[in-house]
C-alpha cells in the first residue's frame, strides 16, 4: 500500500484524522521518565501507549531529535508506533540541492512519510517524490505568524507564492503521493488552496497551542479521492497532547498524567469529527 492507502485504512480504522505531534522538549519532560536511559524515548513510548488509539499518524518533528541520543529516541519511537500500526510522518521540512536532498531522503527507509521545504524547486524535491510510496508534504501556507511574510507575496501573475506553490504540487503529483502543509491558522488561504487542489491531502498544523481553527482545517484539510475509502488528511495537535499532563489532576502520578494526553486526543478526535 502507498502512504495515502495506509493513511485511509487508519483513518478509516480509528475514525480519527488527528495526528499527534511528538515534540518531547527537554524542558517539559516530566519526571516519570527522568531517570530513563533515553528519556525522549521513554515519554514518547508511553505517549503512544495512551494516544494511539485515537492516532491516524505520529508527526515527530526532527528539531526535537538533532542530537545523537535524540536520533536513537526517534528510530526507537518510529519503530513503535509502526508496531502498533500507526503511520509515522517526519516532520523534517527537507530542501536542499539534488546530491544531499538524495542523502536526506535516506530517512524515507524507516518512516513512512516527510515533510519538505519547497522553496528550492523541484530537483530539490525529487528524491521525496521518487519515493512513490511515501509521503511527501510541502510546505504551502505555514502557520506561524510570519508565514505571510514571503508565502503571501504576489507574483508578477497578481497570485500569491504560496497559491503557485499549490499548483506546482498537482504537477509533482506523478505517483499520488503528495500532500501539502496548510496551516490552520490561515483559514482564507486553506480555503483558497483546497479549491486549487481539490485531491491533494493536506497536514493542518495550529490547532490547539497555536489557536487555529478547527472546523476549517477539517472542511478544506480532507481531500476526497475516489480511489480511497474515506475522505483522507491530518489535522496535528503536538503540545496540546503530549503536555496534557501539566494541566491534569495529579500531574505527579504518572497513569493520571499520560492518561490526560489519551483524552486530550481523544477530546481533539470528536471535536473534528463534528465537522467531518
Ligand atoms: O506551518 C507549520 C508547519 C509545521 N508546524 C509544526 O507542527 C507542530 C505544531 O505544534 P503545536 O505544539 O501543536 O503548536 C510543530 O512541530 C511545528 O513545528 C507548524 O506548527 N506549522
Amino acid at each position: 500500500m502507498d502512504f495515502f492507502e495506509t493513511l485511509a485504512a487508519r483513518i478509516d480504522a480509528t475514525d480519527s484524522v488527528v495526528s499527534v505531534g511528538l515534540d518531547p522538549d527537554p524542558t517539559r519532560l516530566p519526571d516519570h521518565v527522568a531517570d530513563a536511559d533515553l528519556p525522549r524515548w521513554a515519554f514518547n513510548r508511553r505517549i503512544i501507549d495512551a494516544t494511539h488509539e485515537h492516532a491516524a499518524c505520529y508527526k515527530p518533528n526532527a528539531a526535537f531529535y538533532e542530537d545523537p541520543d535524540g536520533w536513537r529516541a526517534l528510530r526507537e519511537t518510529a519503530a513503535y508506533a509502526e508496531g502498533k500500526g500507526v503511520p509515522v510522518l517526519l516532520d523534517a521540512k527537507r530542501g536542499d540541492i539534488g546530491n544531499t536532498a538524495r542523502q536526506y531522503a535516506e530517512v524515507l527507509d524507516w518512516v513512512d512519510g516527510i515533510t519538505v521545504n519547497p522553496y528550492l524547486g523541484r530537483d530539490s524535491l525529487q528524491p521525496f517524490l521518487d519515493r512513490a510510496d511515501k509521503g511527501v508534504f510541502a510546505l504551502c501556507r505555514t502557520s506561524n505568524p510570519g508565514g505571510a511574510d514571503l508565502q503571501d507575496l504576489e507574483l508578477a501573475s497578481g497570485e500569491p507564492l504560496y497559491e503557485r506553490v499549490a499548483a506546482l504540487a498537482d504537477v509533482w503529483n506523478a505517483n499520488d503521493n503528495v500532500g501539502l502543509v496548510v496551516g490552520a491558522t490561515a483559514p482564507e488561504e486553506l480555503e483558497t488552496v483546497r479549491e486549487i487542489v481539490p485531491e491533494i491531502p493536506f497536514l493542518v498544523p495550529g490547532v490547539g497551542a497555536q489557536g487555529g481553527d478547527a472546523e476549517a482545517a477539517v472542511e478544506h484539510g480532507l481531500a476526497s479521492r475516489s480511489d480511497l475509502p474515506v475522505d483522507v488528511g491530518l489535522v496535528n495537535s503536538s503540545r496540546g497532547i503530549i503536555f496534557a499532563g501539566e494541566e491534569s489532576s495529579r500531574p505527579e502520578d504518572e497513569a493520571t498524567y499520560f492518561g490526560a494526553a489519551g483524552d486530550a486526543a481523544k477530546r481533539l478526535k470528536k471535536r473534528l469529527n463534528r465537522h467531518r
